[in-house]
């Protein structure tokens, strides 16, 4: 039994004439500690898969279990990262990582969140800022309050939709970087949601592509055996980091042309792009962004 198991599931929107079919016969089987990656098209259906395994939506067919069990709803066993942050506001970055340490950990003395809240932010590198509020931090930190909100509540899993798209290159390989390095200490299961082959490559155990839907259904998997930690700078010159991005990009533009001859709908690629010089390295400006934070 897998941790985490997909078990034919499909999942629609509407009814009738309106009715979506946006998953079809889904099946996902992750390992306790696993990272995995799925890599696909705007529109196919990522969001509505996390969402499965959040417990914001049910599948119409199949099952979808956790530790063997059907999950019934959100739980704090399952730390969500969004794209958007979504961080309430008017919350510092203590009060915003409190709200879920309140939540995963009601009876706990003042004293104890009071060090768990520490803990995390100071993990994610923004004890400073503690403080502060959303509106004071750029994007990348605020990505990092959502990270140390999700991992503060100690979940099983990790959900991760998207979660760097926002960011610009930099910020990017520095906190895929810093979510591994978290990762690798605390050996939760991880489930990425990413368009970017390379954030899959640097980050996952097996990339797993989503087919173009309606209908949209898993491809074949993608192992990545590269040594960890990966450092894009060092792993990109490896002919067989190159062969691996090109197998996955050539797949995912196969079954987009498929697709696309068969439904006359514009269908928006993921992010790939060639390798250029310099692009996503991150581990030699890696000082410039510690000078930045710190
Ligand atoms: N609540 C909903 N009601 C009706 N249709 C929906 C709903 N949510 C999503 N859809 C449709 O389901 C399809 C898949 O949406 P979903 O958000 O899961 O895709 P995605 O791959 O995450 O997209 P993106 O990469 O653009 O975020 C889309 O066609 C979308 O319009």
């Amino acid at each position: 039994m897998a941790f985490l198991e997909l078990n034919n599931v499909s999942k629609s929107y509407g009814t009738g004439k309106d009715k979506v079919e946006v998953l079809k016969d889904i099946n996902l089987h992750i390992e306790e500690g696993e990272f995995v990656a799925i890599v696909g098209f705007t529109g196919s259906g990522k969001t509505t898969l996390i969402n499965l395994v959040n417990g914001l939506l049910f599948p119409d067919e199949g099952e979808v279990l956790l530790n063997g069990k059907p999950i019934l709803g959100p739980g704090p066993d399952r730390g969500v990262v969004f794209q958007n942050y979504s961080l309430l506001p008017w919350l510092s970055v203590r009060d915003n990582v409190k709200l879920a340490i309140d939540e995963a950990y009601p009876s706990a003395s003042r004293a104890e969140k009071k060090e768990r809240i520490e803990k995390y932010v100071e993990m994610v590198h923004l004890s400073h800022a503690i403080d502060k509020k959303p509106a004071e931090l750029s994007g990348g930190m605020r990505q990092r309050v959502s990270v140390a909100r999700a991992l503060a509540m100690n979940p099983d899993m990790l959900l991760m939709d998207e979660p760097l798209s926002a960011l610009d290159a930099l910020t990017r390989g520095t906190l895929q970087e810093e979510i591994v390095n978290i990762w690798s200490q605390d050996q939760k299961t991880c489930l990425l949601i990413t368009n970017d082959v390379d954030e899959g490559i640097v980050m996952a155990d097996r990339i797993i592509p989503l087919k173009p839907g309606p209908k949209a259904t898993l491809g074949p998997e993608f192992k990545v055996d590269f040594e960890r930690p990966r450092v894009i700078t060092e792993i990109n010159k490896d002919p067989a980091y190159k062969h691996l991005r090109n197998e996955v990009i050539e797949y995912l533009i196969k079954v987009g042309a498929n697709r696309k001859s068969t439904t006359h709908v514009d269908l928006e690629l993921p992010d790939l792009q060639p390798i250029m010089p310099g692009r996503l390295q991150w581990g030699k400006k890696k000082e410039k962004e510690k000078v930045k934070y710190f």
